[in-house]
């Protein structure tokens, strides 16, 4: 008789095996040994299978995993989407109803996993790949408590294993892609391990019990926080022996109760570094509000201030050495002709002091000097004498006619040029000469300069009338005017908001305030007080032009120049405008405000001691 076909499948290469048999050949006897080894031999395999190959497989996977994880932390959200995935494994995890409370773990560890990443442990790369299956997990892990759970039990037995042995290829797709996994995994996977995969459906009952461990795996991970290194490290270790740590499965939940919250604590630190800095710009902070009050109490500085014309001085040295330098370099061994003439009067102009000025300046040394050799010292007395001449007729004393009451100020100029500076320090000389002050803040534009005026009304003891920020400026004028009056303080001194003359609304507003006041008195604003920035050049002399025909500015101040002045502009201004020039800064602080001198600035400006 023909024999029987002996078939043998492998699921793994795909391969059918067919042996024929010889019936008519004795039976031997039956080996019922034989048999029982041959029943547990698909069980050993199953158990070897899962226990030892995938950790060797997963380590290395979970290295470049990590990696591309911590950088990908908030990219996290991203994957949430994934969680829709998700519910593709569970449809076949739906089998097995009990591994449920192994979910919400999963959830947990999902979420912590990307924490643990940056933890990164070696060993815990082992479970990287994990994560990576399981980052659309993850992400959603962290509102795990809502959908992990049931997700958890499908996928905490399938996916461990399909995760490690297939992971290589897939452990770095999206998340979508890891979703998907846990469900073709036990057909896929099976490929190599075929027989331990599908022989043991009741294995799988241990399965649950795998769970347990990859629960322990992921809880591992989060606490990756370096002090529970040892425990994470046994359970990694456990997990891979063979996850028969079933009392070790209770401890990743502890863990992963804690890891996450361990996790966290971590971040938190990180950012902790922050806070030392706080101190340093805490302190710069702190220093520049108290440089102004600390320093008057600072007694020593006081002292070693120099005075206000050495600030002065100072402060056009540099405008006066190159004016001294390119004088000295015109008349280098040379005679005063046309040329040298010609050259003096470019250098002059270059120095912002007015073609104007200039020309009263050569005349002045032709008409003496003309043919004969001309040092530098020489030039320079002449040009201070020339320039102490223009500047003569507007170094004017400030009169206020208190019969007005009040005496309206208002104050008017280009940004920064140092309007609110003026207005304090000129509360201060007029509080200190026994007149009753108010100031109104004027610039509705900026919170910084109402609050600046506040503290310079502190200062001076002189109440400060102020809006809300927006507020009409021509309104709070209006009122500021009647409530000085009501008070029946001596000087209303009105803040502006710094404006560019090119802004016709701006403008148009400082018009309306000068407009609005004069309903109440048409003599004011009585003093029309415009701030000019020292350090300007030029485009000074067009400042005080146009706010002199918008809002009648009738007096200045110029500011800065105890700074890198160019002094030679307020003399083009004076020599153009002849606006008077009631006095000048020479500092931020209160008492650095100075009357003009016309013969002290010349000789500044001119380099004569
Ligand atoms: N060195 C020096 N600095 C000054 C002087 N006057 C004002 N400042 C500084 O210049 C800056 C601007 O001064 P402010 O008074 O705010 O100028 P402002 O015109 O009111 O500015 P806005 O409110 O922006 O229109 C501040 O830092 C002042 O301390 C001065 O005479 N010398």
């Amino acid at each position: 008789m023909a024999g029987f076909l002996k078939k043998i499948f492998s699921f793994g290469k795909k391969e059918v095996v067919e042996e024929r048999i010889d019936e008519t050949a004795p039976l031997p006897p039956i080996k019922w040994d034989a048999l029982e080894a041959l029943k547990p031999a698909p069980v050993e395999e199953a158990e070897a299978a899962p226990a030892i190959p995938p950790e060797p497989e997963i380590q290395p996977e979970p290295a470049p995993v990590e990696e591309p994880e911590t950088p990908v932390e908030e990219p996290a959200p991203d994957e949430i989407p994934a969680a829709p995935v998700i519910p593709e494994s569970p449809p076949g995890l739906e089998e097995i109803p009990e591994p449920a409370p192994t979910q919400p773990e999963i959830v947990h560890t999902a979420g912590p996993s990307s924490e643990r990443d940056a933890a990164p442990h070696p060993p815990a790369g082992t479970f990287s790949p994990y994560r990576d299956g399981e980052k659309g997990a993850d992400r959603p892990a962290e509102p795990p408590f809502e959908s992990g759970k049931e997700e958890a039990p499908t996928l905490t037995p399938p996916s461990p294993r399909p995760s490690r042995g297939e992971g290589k290829g897939e452990g770095q797709r999206g998340p979508a892609q890891d979703a998907a996994p846990p469900a073709e995994a036990p057909l896929t996977a099976p490929g190599p391990e075929a027989p331990a995969a599908e022989i043991p459906p009741p294995i799988r009952q241990p399965a649950p019990i795998e769970a347990k461990p990859i629960l322990a795996e992921i809880a591992p991970e989060p606490e990756a926080v370096p002090p529970p290194h040892p425990r994470l490290d046994g359970e990694g270790g456990r997990e891979a022996a063979g996850w028969g740590d079933s009392a070790g499965a209770s401890h990743p939940r502890a863990s992963l109760g804690t890891s996450p919250i361990e996790a966290e604590v971590k971040r938190e630190p990180v950012p902790q570094p922050p806070p030392e800095p706080k101190p340093a710009p805490g302190k710069v902070t702190v220093t520049k509000k108290v440089e102004q009050r600390a320093e008057p109490q600072k007694a020593p500085e006081p002292a070693p201030k120099r005075s206000w014309f050495q600030r002065m001085k100072e402060g056009l040295a540099r405008s006066s050495r190159e004016l001294s330098g390119n004088i000295a370099g015109v008349f280098t061994k040379r005679k005063l002709d046309e040329d040298t003439l010609q050259d003096l009067e470019d250098v002059l102009i270059r120095a912002d002091l007015g073609m104007e000025t200039a020309l009263r300046i050569t005349d002045s040394l032709a008409a003496s000097r003309y043919g004969k050799d001309v040092s530098e010292t020489e030039v320079r007395a002449i040009m201070a004498a020339e320039v102490e001449k223009v500047l003569t007729h507007v170094a004017l004393p400030l009169e206020l006619d208190l019969s007005h009451k009040p005496h309206v100020i208002l104050v008017v100029g280009v940004n920064g040029t140092g309007k609110t500076t003026t207005i304090g320090k000129l509360a201060a000389k007029l509080t200190d000469g026994g007149l009753s002050v108010m100031l109104a803040a004027g610039d509705t534009f900026r919170a910084a300069a109402i609050e600046q005026l506040k503290i310079w009304g502190e200062r001076t003891k002189s109440p400060v009338i102020a809006s809300k920020l927006g507020a009409d400026a021509a309104g709070l004028a209006y009122d500021a005017f009647e409530q000085t009056r009501q008070a029946g303080s001596d000087v209303l001194i009105i803040d502006t908001a710094g404006r560019l003359q090119n802004k016709t609304e701006l403008m148009a507003e400082l018009e309306k305030i000068v407009r609005v006041l004069g309903k109440l008195d048409p003599e004011a604003p009585h003093t029309v007080l415009q701030t000019v920035d020292a350090t300007t050049g030029q485009n000074a002399l067009n400042q005080v032009e146009i706010f002199r025909n918008v809002a009648g500015v009738n007096g200045l101040v110029m500011t800065k120049l105890d700074g890198t002045a160019r002094g030679g502009i307020l003399v083009a201004i004076a020599a153009k405008h002849k606006l008077p020039v009631y006095f000048i800064g020479v500092g931020e602080q209160v008492d650095d405000l100075e009357p003009f001198s016309a013969s002290e600035f010349a000789r500044a400006i001119a380099g004569v001691a």
